[in-house]
């Protein structure tokens, strides 16, 4: 039972092919205006792409060829959407909304009671089920949604930023309750958040302008980013380019001298990736190899745990407080950015 999907969507520059196994869990990262609830629309049915193909197990979803107009109206794809905004029935109960969907596909009145009353068990939320939804938390009022979504038995459960709303405190005990729900059972999760990401899903794709820019396990994909997105999702540096024999000549012109990884070759496209607390701030070059050593302008300085992160060129620096007063450093001040070849991975991309 697999999710195989390919669609397009020309006025969102949207053009998307994806997969899902059987229970498998991926979270959809990538930055504001992406497309990631596009793609959720396109899949709940929600949203119709002008070509495509898509089949969720035995099921064929759409297909919009030219000649061939099919396409399966929501509510019987299997599908479930969980939005940022819980988005219950107002006028009725937590029991009653969580009721609906077994009642709306055929249950009679008894079994969906019955139904909504272990779903409410399971999201432990049995102790609202006589409150109407305007009298819940937003962090109750969400598990009650998640408990709506799951009494409808669906096949793929989507999950829009299901923490977005959330205060910080309501945050960690979702997480946890996602975590047990989502054990053996196929999710797609769009999150702004790593640890969402860690914690509850086994793939990452990312995607950048309407496209897939990256695939991967979760931890491969933060440990090893090929994108400029994932690399500041792991928090480091990466600069595309080319592999040369020494490291790589970044599409900007610098010349980076680090060990390319086994089985890159010159003339390949690659990344460079380092960590923001390898780089160390120089007022002048710094000679001494084998080191690498930038030129760059400020352009922001901000407090990072207890550090000072200063960005330059793109990069950014980790460095204390004391060094930042001791250099006097200030955004377009001119300084240099040094890195030591051994702390910079270079990998195809
Ligand atoms: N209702 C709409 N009509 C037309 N274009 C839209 C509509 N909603 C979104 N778009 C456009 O489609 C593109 C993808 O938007 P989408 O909402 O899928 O992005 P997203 O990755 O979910 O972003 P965010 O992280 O901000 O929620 C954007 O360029 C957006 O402006």
């Amino acid at each position: 039972m697999t999710l195989d999907l390919n669609a397009a969507l020309h006025a969102r520059n949207f053009d998307v092919s994806f997969t899902l196994e059987a229970t498998e869990t991926v979270a959809v990262l990538g930055p504001n205006g992406a497309g990631k609830s596009t793609l959720l629309g396109i899949i709940a049915g929600l949203i119709r792409p002008d070509s495509g193909n898509a089949v969720l197990g035995q099921k064929r979803l759409f297909k919009l060829d030219r000649g061939t107009n099919h396409f399966l109206p929501p509510h019987t794809r299997g599908t479930a959407l969980l939005a940022q905004e819980p988005l219950l029935f107002p006028h009725m109960s937590v029991l009653e909304n969580v009721a609906f969907g077994p009642r709306a596909a055929g249950a009679n009145r008894t079994n969906a009671l019955q139904t909504a009353w272990h779903w409410l068990t399971e999201v432990e939320a049995e102790e609202f089920a006589d409150r109407r939804p305007a009298q819940l938390s937003g962090g109750q009022a969400q598990r009650v949604a998640i408990a709506r979504a799951l009494a409808t038995d669906p096949e793929l459960l989507l999950l829009d930023e299901p923490m977005a709303a959330l205060d910080i405190h309501a945050a960690p005990m979702l997480r946890r309750l996602l975590k047990r729900v989502l054990a053996n059972r196929r999710a797609i999760i769009i999150t702004h958040d790593v640890l969402d990401a860690l914690v509850l899903a086994d793939r990452a794709t990312i995607i950048e302008g309407g496209r897939i820019t990256e695939e991967g396990s979760t931890r491969q994909v933060l440990e090893k980013p090929r994108s400029k997105f994932a690399a500041g999702l792991a928090g480091m540096n990466l600069l595309p380019g080319t592999i040369t024999g020494h490291g790589l000549t970044s599409h900007g012109g610098l010349d980076i001298t680090a060990h390319p990884e086994d089985g890159a070759v010159p003339g390949q496209n690659g990344v460079a990736v380092f960590s923001p607390t390898a780089v160390s701030v120089f007022p002048s070059a710094e000679h001494g190899s084998p080191r690498n050593s930038f030129a760059v302008t400020i352009t922001d300085l901000e407090p990072h745990g207890d550090q000072i992160r200063v960005h330059a060129g793109g990069l950014s620096a980790d460095i204390t407080p004391a060094a930042s007063v001791d250099l006097g450093l200030t955004p377009g001040m001119r300084v240099h950015f040094v890195i030591k070849a051994t702390a910079i991975a270079v990998y195809p991309a």
